[in-house]
């Protein structure tokens, strides 16, 4: 792959966008890159966490300025921003759940593409700025939703209408990062904590989770709910840790 590096570590596959010398923007050709190697993250039943992060100091700068700028009418610009918009869906309902490490500068549709993943984590140095409006154009690949689904109408509109900068503690202070960490090995950890679970489980609760964000109705989420438990009540998981916890309290 030439703009991202994919590594498999145990359970968790690490997507590191590579095109340093841009500080990680989106180009067309990482479009196609991530979306091949999505498409792999979902089927396989080696993968149950994946990681995004970036090369260097930044997570992503957004947008390839360079390349996006030469499509100057709208009919022009529309299909990149589906085909990106694409990504990003890809990833919302992979039904595996994903981390952004925001390493550094997550800028425009860096910024977008973070809030696509279901955590956050951040280095000190992270930066986090949905400045599309200072460009004149909105979000446009999905991440203007996906922040007012997860800040609430308040704290995104804020966001989005001042095109402000954020710096690490505004990021946990605004609540878009589950911590700050001092190394890539903290994200690690609490990927391999997840892992330890069954990936029918971790999937059931992903599936709960996006029937919320869906709007199913809350009968038709409980039925989903009382299907996988009971589905998961078969497992040789759920036998053996009843069976444990019986045998010590003997
Ligand atoms: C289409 C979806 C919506 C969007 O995402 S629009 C894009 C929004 N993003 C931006 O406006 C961010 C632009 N970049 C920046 O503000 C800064 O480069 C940034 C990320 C703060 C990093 O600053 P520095 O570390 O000082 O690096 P620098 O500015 O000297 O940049 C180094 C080289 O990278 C290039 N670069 C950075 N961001 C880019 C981008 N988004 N598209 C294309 N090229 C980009 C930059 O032009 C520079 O290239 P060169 O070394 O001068 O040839």
């Amino acid at each position: 792959m030439k703009t991202i590096q994919v590594e498999q570590k145990k359970e968790t596959l690490i997507i590191v966008l590579n095109r340093p010398e841009f500080r990680n923007a989106v180009n067309f050709e990482m479009m196609d890159e991530l979306r091949k190697v999505l498409d792999q993250a979902k089927q396989s039943s080696q993968i149950k966490t994946i990681i995004f992060t970036g090369v260097e100091r930044s997570f992503s700068s957004g947008g390839d300025l360079g390349q996006f700028h030469q499509l100057k009418s709208k009919d022009e610009v529309k299909p990149m921003l589906e085909k990106m918009g694409k990504v990003i869906t890809q990833i919302v309902n992979l039904g595996k759940p994903t981390i952004a490490y925001v390493n550094g500068y997550a800028l425009g549709g860096g910024a977008e593409l973070a809030m696509a993943c279901d955590f956050r984590f951040i280095s000190n140095q992270a930066k986090m700025g949905f400045i599309q409006i200072n460009l004149g154009v909105t979000s446009g690949w999905g991440g203007g939703t996906l922040l007012l689904e997860k800040l609430g109408r308040t704290k995104a509109l804020s966001l989005l209408l001042t095109g402000d900068i954020l710096n690490n503690e505004q990021i946990l202070q605004y609540e878009i990062a589950l911590k700050e960490v001092s190394s890539f090995d903290e994200v690690l950890l609490f990927a391999d904590k997840i892992n330890s679970h069954s990936l029918e489980s971790l999937q059931a609760y992903i599936d709960l989770a996006n029937g919320v964000r869906d709007g199913r109705t809350f009968v038709e989420n409980q039925k989903k709910e009382i299907e996988s438990c009971s589905t998961l009540w078969e497992s040789v998981e759920h036998e053996r840790a009843v069976d444990e916890f019986l045998q010590k309290n003997k």
